[in-house]
């Protein structure tokens, strides 16, 4: 058969697919039109399952939809005669017989695994390339050289073209050419925490996600329930993955920062390094234990109250009493406070009506309680006693009132405590966030009486509903009433998909993690995500060499032993997807030559020129960088540029100004300014680099250098006009 035969027969095969998808895709929008238009009436029980019917439609509507590029990639044919087809998700025909086998299914296995070595049962692997539904290309891996095939071998084909595509700042999934290597990571059943460490480029956020998406189809019971939380570095580095996982048809997964750990806490504050190492230590579980324990204290004396002529003591002993009784709920701080009050209110009203010549039963005591508990002094007495306060109030005083942190962490130096000494309002560090999520765990929130309310109101509403449907169904018969209808009604309630709960709930666990530049995250900041993951189901992705955090780590054994003990495995990855060998080489010579340890790097391809140094006079590095970065984005058909400097603020406004004066002279979209830290995990055609010495010899040092020299998919431009770093020498000069 020639190669266009053989496109037009995967082409009818194709179209039969996209067929099938678009009459699925039509008919979930029925069914799911049908149950809306069934209305809000009928049985309690109906309602509740049309709920579950109405969520059921919609999410796979809205998986449907999301899958429509590559539906299918691949073909597997066995030595049996068997045909496989694979691709994004299964799909079944009319008569529910698989037509398209969903790339995670255990059956796919071979399209990533086959070699000629271990065939698996394959004679060949088919690329199908498809584009806008089309067929446009075939590339056939033949895995047993004996047979005849119609198409020519095409080896890696299919992978060099994808990684040879122009970036669109959004990452792309990697489903039609996972690697073998990559592959066993993704199927791993590890259980426990799966550490994935690479270098730049190997392809660890990518294994990352279509590890999440294959956890979640081959243990969709466990996960769909309790879900998936990712965790990466930036916000930017969130919008950059977001499209990978609804690609493969997942959309139920929460992603976050570690900022983002604590709702409403703007970060704005840089520690230093010196800062950022104290905050990560474990040491602050105990210190801030200490700072809770401190908010609860028996007073120096006894304190006299007035009430309408009648005089109660505030004992120290009473005071000690309720403390320890308030402390053996074992619940949190604010919460654990209503027993406080309420044991000190009960001895403070025996107190008094014996005072005031009443029996402790008398009639009034409710009232006389209620009295002691509105009157200003008692409340502040026991304000005193037993402070409510919240987390980040709690963490603000410890780094604003030395004697406080001093009583608090004595296990401190006091160069330490001098380290994390901030003023009230000077903002918030990413440092911060652990010590504020430990701290609400321990204080819990602060129980004002509004959640109360809430809860009131919301019964109200469920009650007035209930109401309508028992009149309105003639349901009920004096069987069940609105209260209890509405109980009901809560207990079974669909309250959105898991990921809507997980995000709204700040005490969510997770049936798994995966974090993403893991590398940079401290002891505290692991404490936080185990707490939401305490079955510590998690994938690690990370490069140690890469690690800019004074309070990151540089050794995953060390740094994982404590929380995960000896469930920890390692897999490593060498392949870098992403630079061209040129680039790759003169990455590792720089990071090596500043003193990193960096992993060995394979690169999966090179490209010529790939390089360019361009020296500039005193100062006038900056300026040369930002105009080579826009001569280069001129010259791009597609792909995007960065320009990489430690002055990105004087870059962006240099930027702006220039997209004014030279409006309609070019094309600007392509090109962003970014700082090193800015780049994490991110990749663009094109990187220009300001002055390497600089970033060098910035806060993130050697590894800020690495990641800015690694991020390019074609081209990397160095503007300098200091001396370059050790290790840019070119064996053949660039231009
Ligand atoms: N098997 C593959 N097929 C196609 N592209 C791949 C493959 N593996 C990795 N890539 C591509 O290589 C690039 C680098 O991958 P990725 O960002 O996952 O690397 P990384 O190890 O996380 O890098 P870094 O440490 O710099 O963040 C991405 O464009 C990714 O899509």
């Amino acid at each position: 058969m020639t190669k266009t035969h053989e496109i037009a027969t995967e082409q009818a095969v194709v179209s039969r697919f996209y067929d099938r998808l678009d009459e699925l895709r039509a008919l979930f929008r029925a069914r799911l039109a049908a149950v809306r238009k069934s209305g809000p009436s009928g049985s309690p029980q109906n309602r509740s399952e049309r709920d579950a019917f109405a969520a059921l439609y919609e999410d796979r509507a809205n998986q449907l939809d999301a899958i429509e590029d590559r539906l299918c990639f691949g073909r597997l044919d066995a030595d049996d005669g068997a045909t496989t087809y694979i691709g994004r998700i299964g799909l079944t025909d009319a008569e529910h017989r698989p037509i398209l086998t969903d790339w995670r299914a255990p059956a796919a296995a071979p399209f990533y695994r086959a070699t000629a070595a271990h065939r698996l049962g394959i004679w060949r692997r088919r690329h199908l390339t498809v584009e806008r539904r089309k067929v446009v290309a075939l590339e056939d891996d033949l895995l047993d050289v004996d047979r005849p095939a119609g198409v020519e071998l095409a080896g890696e084909g299919a992978l060099m073209a994808a990684l040879s595509q122009g970036r669109t700042g959004k990452m792309h999934d990697i489903v039609a050419t996972i690697q073998s290597e990559q592959d066993r990571i993704i199927r791993s059943e590890v259980p426990g925490a799966l550490v994935v460490q690479g270098g730049p480029g190997t392809g660890k956020t990518a294994v990352a996600l279509h590890r999440a998406a294959y956890l979640l189809y081959s243990h969709r019971d466990r996960l769909s329930k309790s879900g998936v939380l990712i965790v990466g570095p930036s916000r930017t580095f969130l919008r950059y993955i977001d499209q990978v996982l609804p690609s493969l048809g997942e959309t139920g997964v929460v992603s976050t920062t570690i900022a983002g750990l604590v709702p409403g806490m703007a970060i704005t504050a840089v520690d230093t390094p010196q800062a950022a190492r104290v905050k990560g230590s474990t040491a602050w579980l105990r210190i801030i234990e200490n700072a809770v324990r401190a908010r609860e204290r028996v007073p120096a004396a006894d304190e006299v109250i007035s009430i309408d002529g009648v005089q109660v003591v505030i004992r120290r002993d009473d005071i000690a009493g309720a403390i320890a009784k308030a402390r053996r709920r074992h619940k949190p701080h604010n919460e654990a406070r209503l027993t406080f009050v309420k044991e000190m209110l009960r001895v403070l009203t025996d107190q008094y009506l014996v005072a005031d010549g009443q029996s402790p039963d008398s009639e009034f005591r409710g009232v006389v309680s209620e009295d002691l508990r509105t009157n200003r002094n008692v409340r502040r007495a026991l304000n005193i006693a037993w402070f409510p306060i919240t987390a980040e109030d709690l963490i603000a005083d410890l780094f604003a009132k030395p004697h406080r942190l001093e009583q608090a962490a004595p296990m401190l130096s006091p160069a330490e405590r001098d380290a994390v000494r901030r003023e009230r309002g000077a903002g918030w560090s990413v440092d911060d966030v652990p010590l504020v999520d430990h701290a609400w765990q321990l204080l819990g929130p602060i129980d004002d009486g509004s959640r109360d309310r809430d809860a009131e109101r919301e019964r109200e509403q469920a009650v007035a509903f209930a109401r309508d449907v028992l009149d309105g169904s003639g349901a009920g018969g004096g069987i069940v009433d609105a209260e209890t209808l509405a109980s009901r009604f809560s207990a079974g309630r669909v309250g959105g998909s898991t990921a809507d709960r997980a995000t709204h709930d700040r005490d969510w666990v997770y049936g798994h993690i995966v974090v993403d530049e893991a590398q940079e995250l401290s002891a505290m900041a692991w404490r936080s995500l185990i707490r939401r993951c305490p079955t510590r189901s998690f994938t690690i992705v990370g490069d140690t060499a890469q690690t800019s955090s004074a309070a990151g780590t540089r050794n995953w054994e060390h740094r994982l032993a404590r929380p995960f003990g000896h469930n920890v495995h390692i897999e490593t990855l060498t392949v870098n997807y992403r630079t061209p060998a040129a680039i790759s080489d003169l990455a590792v010579r720089v990071a090596r030559a500043a003193g990193l340890r960096v992993s060995t790097l394979t690169p999966a391809r090179d490209v010529p020129d790939a390089i360019r140094i361009e020296p500039t006079g005193p100062g006038a590095s900056l300026t040369a960088a930002l105009r080579l970065g826009v001569a280069e984005a001129a010259k791009l058909a597609d792909g995007t540029v960065v320009v990489i400097t430690s002055q990105a603020p004087s870059a962006r406004q240099w930027l702006a100004q220039y997209a004014k004066t030279n409006a309609g002279l070019h094309d600007l979209t392509r090109i962003s300014v970014a700082s090193a830290q800015d780049v994490k995990g991110l990749e663009y055609d094109v990187v220009v680099i300001d002055e390497p010495a600089a970033i060098l010899s910035g806060p993130g040092g050697a590894a800020d250098l690495f990641v800015a020299l690694t991020r390019a998919t074609r081209r990397l431009v160095v503007s300098h006009s200091a001396d370059l770093p050790a290790g840019f020498a070119l064996p053949h000069p660039g231009r």
